[in-house]
């Protein structure tokens, strides 16, 4: 018999590939409400700057059997298009490195100032991937994880918790990488795509450098179309409501869980108090302190403790000039489009030029010359006028999005539960190995079949990663 019905609370990637799978696992008669659905904050943030919308950050790599390709491909979604540009690595005084638009010119470069490393980078870079894609073939067989590190084991053994453990400073040092590699592009790599230093665990900066890689792309009309796709193929009732509360009925109760939230009454804006029963909830929303305003009641002990803080990182768009000169260039045509930063003391993290997330028939991207452009600035606090203005000559346009953003990494580092209690399971454990959309898409996965694992007393298909394990 299956359940009558299942909550799934936060409508991102995690929230969206749970409610995906779980219509998969238990069929077409259970009844999946999703609440805070429009409540994507994040990754999938846009922004409107003039007419045109762009997003906040998130990249897809081209790895076939990758949820997040699959997600696209199955739901008629294209890529966007690209355009070619070029990055340069600032140390704070001036570029240590500009990319060239000839790739033969780049790879000597790169040989030239980081030797072999950059080699083997793509070495370390593809055999990390090959470990960690053995959860697909795991997942595919129905097994699931009580834990972020009973995942992490299955899919690389020891070697991927310890990566949990270490920095990436110090794991790039054991795997013979030079300090100049680790201090200028693994640095790059996560004040880019984490707003940190090499002080952030080593799996973090191996998933930040594959996102360093070229050829990444993004969704035509914004990565937020994957959820929004997902849950409309996957029958799910959106619920606008937040919630407050999850209560445990007594033990024998059909259903289990009772949830109370509050939702704006559409006809005089007035706040409403209503409750719901489910017999599985789905929290895909962060628990950590600041984050939720969750409350758990009658449990017969406390829940597992969800630790750590997370990071702010603001995304400040302007539509305008470069200051060409701020950076020491001449010719501002020569500008690089992606500007990522080296060194913590920095006021940003990274400054890039975007286009829309629609591109029109015919469209021609500006150069970084115009006054057009548009460029993201990452920072980890809202910039002065005076500082936005030493970076763009002219501002026509700017928006603001705060955000917080990821974890805020420390190592060694911690690793969460996916099992609050028996039905009741947690996306978000998943974000502190590493946050990224991909490993939403896991994190998904993984509690829809914790859910039908648990319901149907699958016992022997969670936490097989340690006897099944291949050792490294
Ligand atoms: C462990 C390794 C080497 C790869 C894991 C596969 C994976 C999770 C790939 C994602 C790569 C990527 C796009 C990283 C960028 S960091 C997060 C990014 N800012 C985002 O928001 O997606």
């Amino acid at each position: 018999k299956s359940p009558s019905n299942i909550a799934v609370i936060g409508g991102g990637i995690g929230g969206a590939s749970s409610a995906h799978y779980l219509r998969k696992l238990f069929g077409d008669d259970v009844s999946i409400d999703m609440y805070e659905p429009r409540k994507v904050g994040g990754r999938l943030a846009t922004v409107k700057i003039g007419d045109e919308e762009f997003e906040s950050g998130g990249s897809i790599i081209h790895a076939k059997n990758h949820y997040m390709v699959k997600f696209a491909e199955e739901l008629g979604l294209k890529h966007r298009k690209t355009f070619p540009g070029h990055f340069a690595l600032y140390n704070g005084q001036e570029f240590v490195f500009t990319e060239s638009s000839w790739s033969l010119v780049t790879l000597a470069k790169l040989l030239w100032r980081y030797g072999w490393d950059c080699v083997w980078l793509n070495s370390l870079i593809g055999r990390t991937l090959t470990n960690f894609e053995n959860i697909y073939t795991l997942q595919d067989a129905g097994n699931a994880y009580s834990s972020v590190e009973e995942l992490l084991y299955a899919m690389g053994g020891a070697k991927f918790v310890n990566m949990t453990q270490t920095s990436t400073a110090q794991g790039l040092k054991e795997e013979g990488f030079s300090p100049r590699f680790i201090n200028e592009l693994a640095m790059a790599a996560n004040r880019e795509n984490y707003g940190q230093t090499v002080d952030v665990p080593f799996f973090v900066g191996a998933v930040s450098l594959a996102g360093a890689q070229p050829g990444l792309w993004s969704v035509e009309g914004g990565n937020k179309r994957v959820p929004e796709e997902l849950v409309k193929a996957a029958k799910v009732n959106l619920i606008p409501g937040e919630v407050s509360k999850v209560t445990l009925k007594n033990s024998d109760d059909r259903p289990k869980f009772l949830l109370q939230y509050q939702l704006k009454d559409p006809n005089n804006n007035q706040i409403l108090t209503e409750q719901k029963g489910y017999d599985i909830v789905i929290v895909a929303t962060p628990l950590n302190e600041g984050m939720s305003n969750i409350t758990f009641t009658n449990f017969p002990t406390p829940l597992p403790e969800i630790k750590g803080k997370f990071h702010r990182t603001v995304a400040n768009f302007v539509r305008g000039k470069l200051n060409a000169e701020y950076f020491g260039i001449s010719d501002p045509k020569a500008a690089p489009t992606g500007i990522m930063t080296i060194n913590a003391d920095v006021m940003f993290n990274s400054i890039g030029k975007h286009t829309p997330l629609n591109i029109s028939k015919g469209y021609t991207p500006v150069g970084p010359e115009s006054e057009d452009a548009v460029w993201k600035v990452f920072s980890q606090r809202p910039l002065a006028d005076s500082e936005i203005a030493q970076l763009f000559t002219v501002v026509k346009d700017s928006q603001v999005v705060d955000w917080l953003a990821y974890p805020h990494y420390a190592s060694p580092g911690h690793l969460e539960t996916f099992v609050l209690y028996d039905g009741l399971y947690y996306v978000n454990g998943i974000e502190w190995a590493a946050s990224a959309m991909e490993m939403s898409a896991i994190g998904g996965r993984n509690v829809a079949l914790l859910s039908y694992n648990w319901w149907h007393g699958l016992d022997g298909k969670v936490d097989t990663g340690r006897t099944t394990k291949t050792e490294l």
